[in-house]
Order: structure tokens, then C-alpha cells, then sequence
């Protein structure tokens, strides 16, 4: 049973059990039933019992009204002072009860903060059922705020921004998606709350007195009764505590998140892969004829119907992130968005979609949207994580974006049947998002963006999370989509097979600026960013051109230029810093001072132990860093001066004819003619930038 944990574990954990346990035991051992019976139905027990259980229910409900947005407000929101606001709204925990009371009466009393002003509207508080309620209540919000703040923290609130994206405006999402995500939080909450608020003792009887039917509660009334009658203190304090553990108990079994309607888990069982093959490719069905079968893609029907791809201009900052972004997107174009990590890439998503503040404008078919909210961009965003509504089973998950634009039920779930038709999730509709596999529920993300109609599709590596086979079959139901219906798309991605298959153009980011920008072919034929590089194979050293010869100058010799014509090929040699210069050759009119990146791919440098003679024009020295597997090949790396990385791949047996192992010093020799020169828009440090 106990597989984690260690056995010694046992011990505390059955002291602290005894402490709670045996005190309750000795009370209840203690009571003579036959004379108890009749001590807790007496009238004046029954009145403390039912004023107890009143005020309690009364208080729990002020502390769900009011503590709830109190608690959203600390989760969700940002200020200054928060902390502090925190720590006052949490003080009643810490805080003797008594010292409650005498605050409360000191507000609300004769000559309190509030007391004046209520005594004009003819209003006393101290001493009635109204005080004994707002005593119970102070000290027990804090039960609820803890409770529901904790169970906001640990929920993903993209969630509930993905819900902005489809429509939902924020009292929606606070309806339909932040509070029954929280529900659980809130029970619990609230049940802590109530018991609090049952066996409050101290603030009462400050700020509220001891008036039998009027504030006199039952945890009074057992303390009173203390040196009047111990038996019936005792049996009193066994009905309090049989009353408290009802009622927690029971809330609790019924508050608590169930495990109902899990299907086959989240990896599923061979269902899950029908449904998968059934994704694999738009119209085609599932290749074991299962019921993946049934569910493969369908052409968009009437109630889905098509809106004209949009135009797409963005020109936005959002400083304390260090995005600087300037893009027009063609209508229907589908825009591959590279960058290393922390380069802007979801930032930039982000604030089209209206997630993050920005400067600047974005523009959907020439309409500004710039300071429009997430909900009125039309914008279907997909993340790296599915984030389903899991309160809701698929269809209705699917169906939260029409109906969050207006469409009536039936409606937004025939529209919901039709999306998840078209990306083979049809199958899935009764199923809760915890009971669906990463692939599944990844399409279902997708058919609920594609529900709303968006105008623009923004995913944010929507395959990142999937294995390799899931999201092959998961690239091809988006390649069948968009060539069944283009939508002008922005995609995040690392992968060069997302590029290769989906995209028509590639952005790189750096630093949250666009360093190169191109159609597909293009930037992987010369790619001029570490990144480009790196996706495309190979490597990258930056630097200023020094020389350009072998062609005809361009613009004569002005300002000491030389240069090759477009088109010609020319030798170039490029200084990247520290020594290292290296010739190659362009096709581009380059000229002296330009920045400028040579291209080499592993496959054309030659590894030497002892320096080369002879005919290489690069003879670069290089202490080897590391050896890997590169399909058959093995990967070499080398840093050179500068700490510019290279790379050669060698056949194992080569390998080890040179005794190559990392810390080796050896030669990387490249010919002229492998190296290919070609301009940068700009210069990072010269040298610095170098991939594999
Ligand atoms: N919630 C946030 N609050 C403040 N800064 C953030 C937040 N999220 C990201 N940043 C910062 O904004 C910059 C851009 O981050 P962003 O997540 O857009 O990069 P990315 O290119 O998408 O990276 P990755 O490939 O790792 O997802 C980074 O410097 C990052 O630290």
C-alpha cells in the first residue's frame, strides 16, 4: 500500500490522528447516553443548536458572497499593496477570537468606527443575531479566501484566455469557465467556512453577548453550562461535534471532483488510435476501418460556413517583454514563426490576440483591432497544451465558442459536431477532456478554435507536446484543413517538418525583433540567422565582410568597395572576430564592411589531427567539444577562436581511425566553394552567433 513513502512516515502521522481522535473519544466516553438524550433535546439546547446552525449557514453564505471575489481578486489580479491586503484579509486566522470581538465592537459598537452612523439609521448590531452572524463571518472568511485562492493559483489561467479568444466576455468566463473549474475550492472552502464558523466562540461572546434564542450558540451554551450542569456541557460539546462532522463530512463527499466518466485515461486505449489514424489525413479514412473510420474528416458544411481569409498587418511593441514586431500577412498565408527560446515568438501571439497589452496596431483586413478585446479579435489560438474545459464534455467544450457569440445551444453544437467531424473527433463528443489521449485532445483544441470561424489561426507549437506520431497525423489533418480551406495563420513552432509542410513563409525572432523574413525555400536555402541555420542543417559563422573579389566592383570604388554582381559567382572573405577569417563564396552583391554569414553544412568540413597542407582555403583550428549521433554519420563539434562552434560529420569509422574523443585539438578544413557568403540585415557580435 505504501509505495512512495517511507514507513516511518507512519508514526507522526498516527500521533497527530491519536492528538485529534482521542480527546473526541474521552468526550464521548464520558457521556452517559440514557441522560444525554434527554440534556440535548432540552428546549434551551435546542434553541443554542438551531441558532448555531442559522447564524453558521448565514455567515457561510456571506463569506461564499463576499470572500469569493475577495479571493479572485488576490489570484487573478495585480496592485500595489497586495501583499499587505492579503496579510489583513487573512489576520482573523492568527488573531485570538476575543481580540476579534473587541475590534468589532470598537467598529460597530455605540462609539465605534460605524456605530454613530448606524445609530442615526436606527441600526444596533452589538449584542443581536446580526452581530453573533458578522462575528461568525469575520472570523471565518479567511477559511474561504485561503481555500478558493489556492484553488485558483493552481489552475492554468490560460484557460480562461483561451476562453477570451473564443468569444466569452469576462463575466462569462468568470460564469462558465473560472468558477465551476473552481468548484471543488469553493466546496471546500466553504465547508471550512461553516465549521469555523459553528464552533466560533470568542468574538461571539465580545462582541454579541450571551442572550439564550438571541446570540446564545451552542458553543456558548456548552461554556456556560460548564460549572452549571457538567453532564449536560458534556453531551452538548458530543452534539456539536457529531453536527460539525455531519456536516463536513457530507459536504465534502458531495464537493469533492469525482472520477466519473473517465474514459480509457489519458493515453486510451485502442480507440484512441482509430481516432488518431482517422485525423491522419483530411477525407481519408482510418486505414484499420475502425471506428476511427466513421469519424474521419469532413468538408465543411453550411453550418460551418467559411469566412474569406483575412489580411493581416501587425506593428506592435510590448516593451517590458522586448517585442518590436513590424508584419503584413497576406490573406490565407501561413506564416512559420521561428526564434530560440524567449525570442517573442508567443509574445507576438499573444498580443494579436489581444492576451498581453501592446503599442502599436494590429489590423484584420485593414479594421483596427488594436485596443479591441480578445473576444471581439476573431482569432482561433491553439497552445502547446490542449487546455479543454474539462467541467464540460467535448461537444459542449467545442460548442462554448458559438454559444459565447450568441449562438443558441442547438445551434453552437451542431456547429460544434461539424468541427469536430472535420478534424476526426467526432467520435469523442461525450467524452470529459481528462479522458482523452495528448493527440485527441490536441484536435479537439483545434475543432473548438475552428468552431468560432476565426479569421486568423494562431497556434503556438501545437504539436510541441504530442510524440512524433501523433503529431505527424496531427500536421496532416492541419495541412488537409488549410488546403481545404486557407486561413491566414501565424504558427510557433521549432520544427523544421511544421515549416516544410504547413508554411509559405518564415519569420525568424530574435530578441523580439524580426531578423529575416522570407518565403519558405528561401530562408533555408541561405538561411542569414543562427536560427534558420540551425533549422536547416547547418551551420552559421556571422561576420563583416573584408574582401569580395572574382567579380566586376560594384558602383565603381567609392568609399573603398568591392563587390561581386548579383547573380555571379565571387569569392568573399569574412572576418568574424578573434582571428578567424574564413573564404567563401556569394552570389550576392556583397560589399566590404557589410555584415555578412557564411553557411557550411557539417557534411563538407574534413577533420584533421595534424594541420592540413595543401589546396583548403579554411584551415580552422579546434578543440572538440562533442561527438553525437547524426543518422549514420557522428556529429563533431569543435570550438574554434572565439568560441564560434563548428561541425563536421564523419562516417564511426573515421571516427575512430582518428581517435577523435572531446578535448581533442584538431583542424576543421572547409573548401572556399562549400562556404556560402550571404548579407545579414544586421550584425550581432561578429563571431558570436554560431549553431548546431
Ligand atoms: N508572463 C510573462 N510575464 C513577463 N515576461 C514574460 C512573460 N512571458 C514571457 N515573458 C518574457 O517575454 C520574453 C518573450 O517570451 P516568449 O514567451 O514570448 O518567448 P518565446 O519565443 O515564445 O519562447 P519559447 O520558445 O521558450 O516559448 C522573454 O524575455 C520572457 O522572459
Amino acid at each position: 500500500m505504501i509505495r512512495t513513502l517511507p514507513r516511518w512516515v507512519l508514526l507522526p502521522a498516527a500521533l497527530g490522528a491519536l492528538l485529534v481522535v482521542l480527546p473526541v473519544v474521552a468526550l464521548v466516553l464520558r457521556t452517559d447516553p440514557a441522560g444525554a438524550l434527554a440534556l440535548v433535546t432540552s428546549p434551551a439546547a435546542l434553541d443554542a443548536l438551531g441558532l448555531s446552525l442559522g447564524t453558521a449557514v448565514v455567515a457561510t453564505v456571506a463569506c461564499v458572497v463576499l470572500g469569493a471575489p475577495l479571493a479572485l481578486v488576490l489570484a487573478r489580479t495585480r496592485f500595489p499593496g497586495q501583499r499587505v491586503v492579503r496579510a489583513l484579509v487573512l489576520l482573523p486566522l492568527v488573531l485570538p477570537p476575543v481580540v476579534g470581538g473587541l475590534a468589532l465592537l470598537h467598529t460597530f459598537g455605540r462609539r465605534g468606527l460605524l456605530g454613530t452612523p448606524l445609530e442615526l439609521l436606527g441600526v444596533q448590531v452589538p449584542f443581536t443575531t446580526v452581530a453573533v452572524v458578522v462575528a461568525q463571518t469575520f472570523v471565518a472568511l479567511p477559511f474561504l479566501v485561503l481555500g478558493l485562492e489556492g484553488a485558483l493559483r493552481t489552475l492554468d489561467d490560460r484557460v480562461e484566455d483561451v476562453a477570451a479568444t473564443l468569444g466569452a466576455g469576462p463575466t462569462t468566463v468568470l460564469r462558465r469557465v473560472t468558477l465551476p473549474r473552481v468548484l471543488p475550492g469553493l466546496a471546500s472552502g466553504a465547508v471550512l467556512a461553516f465549521a469555523r464558523a459553528l464552533g466560533e466562540f470568542g468574538a461571539t461572546i465580545t462582541f454579541a453577548g450571551a442572550l439564550p434564542g438571541v446570540t446564545q450558540t451552542l458553543p456558548l451554551e456548552i461554556y456556560l453550562q460548564r460549572s452549571a450542569d457538567p453532564d449536560a456541557a458534556v453531551a452538548l460539546a458530543v452534539l456539536l461535534v457529531v453536527v460539525a462532522l455531519a456536516v463536513t463530512v457530507g459536504v465534502h463527499a458531495t464537493g469533492a471532483p469525482t472520477s466519473a466518466g473517465r474514459g480509457p485515461g489519458r493515453h486510451g486505449g485502442p480507440d484512441d488510435r482509430a481516432g488518431q489514424a482517422a485525423g491522419a489525413g483530411a477525407g481519408r479514412t482510418a486505414p484499420d476501418g475502425g471506428p476511427g473510420a466513421a469519424a474521419a474528416p469532413v468538408p465543411v458544411s453550411p453550418a460551418g460556413a467559411v469566412r474569406p481569409a483575412a489580411a493581416l498587418r501587425i506593428a506592435v511593441r510590448v516593451p517590458d517583454r522586448g517585442l518590436d514586431v513590424t508584419l503584413d500577412v497576406a490573406p490565407g498565408q501561413v506564416v512559420a514563426v521561428l526564434g530560440e527560446n524567449g525570442a517573442g515568438k508567443s509574445t507576438l501571439l499573444a498580443a494579436v490576440a489581444g492576451l498581453v497589452p501592446g503599442e502599436g496596431e494590429v489590423r484584420v483586413d485593414g479594421v483596427d483591432v488594436t485596443r479591441a478585446p480578445p473576444r471581439d479579435r476573431h482569432v482561433g489560438w491553439v497552445g502547446q497544451r490542449p487546455l479543454l474545459l474539462e467541467h464540460l464534455d467535448v461537444l459542449d467544450d467545442v460548442a462554448f465558442g458559438p454559444r459565447s457569440r450568441g449562438a443558441g445551444r442547438r445551434l453552437s453544437r451542431e456547429r460544434a459536431t461539424v468541427a469536430l467531424a472535420r478534424v476526426g473527433a467526432g467520435h469523442l463528443a461525450g467524452r470529459r477532456g481528462h479522458a482523452l489521449s495528448g493527440g485527441q485532445a490536441q484536435r479537439v483544441s483545434l475543432a473548438r478554435a475552428l468552431a468560432t470561424e476565426p479569421r486568423l489561426l494562431l497556434l503556438d507549437e501545437p504539436f510541441a507536446a504530442l510524440d512524433v506520431g501523433v503529431a505527424a497525423h496531427a500536421r496532416t489533418l492541419l495541412l488537409g484543413l488549410a488546403r481545404q480551406e486557407p486561413r491566414t495563420t501565424l504558427l510557433v513552432t521549432h520544427d523544421l517538418l511544421d515549416v516544410l509542410v504547413l508554411a509559405d513563409r518564415v519569420v525568424v525572432l530574435a530578441d523580439g525583433r524580426v531578423v529575416e523574413d522570407g518565403p519558405v525555400a528561401e530562408v533555408l536555402a541561405r538561411p542569414r540567422s543562427a536560427f534558420a541555420a540551425r533549422l536547416a542543417g547547418v551551420h552559421l559563422v556571422t561576420g563583416t565582410v573584408v574582401a569580395s573579389a572574382d567579380g566586376p566592383a560594384r558602383g565603381g570604388a567609392a568609399g573603398g568597395a568591392a563587390g561581386g554582381a548579383a547573380g555571379e559567382e565571387h569569392e568573399v572573405t569574412v572576418d568574424a572576430g578573434a582571428g578567424l577569417v574564413l573564404v567563401g563564396t556569394s552570389t550576392e552583391p556583397l560589399t566590404v564592411g557589410e555584415p555578412a554569414a557564411a553557411v557550411v553544412e557539417p557534411r563538407a568540413v574534413a577533420v584533421h589531427t595534424v594541420r592540413p597542407t595543401g589546396s583548403p582555403r579554411n584551415v580552422v583550428p579546434v578543440r572538440l567539444t562533442d561527438l553525437e549521433p547524426s543518422g549514420a554519420l557522428v556529429r563533431v563539434r569543435g570550438t574554434a577562436a572565439g568560441g564560434v562552434v563548428l561541425a563536421a560529420d564523419l562516417t564511426p569509422r573515421a571516427v575512430a581511425a582518428l581517435a577523435l574523443t572531446p578535448g581533442t585539438d584538431a583542424w576543421f578544413t572547409v573548401k572556399a566553394a562549400e562556404l556560402a557568403v550571404h548579407a545579414r540585415p544586421a550584425a550581432p557580435a561578429p563571431g558570436a552567433t554560431l549553431v548546431g
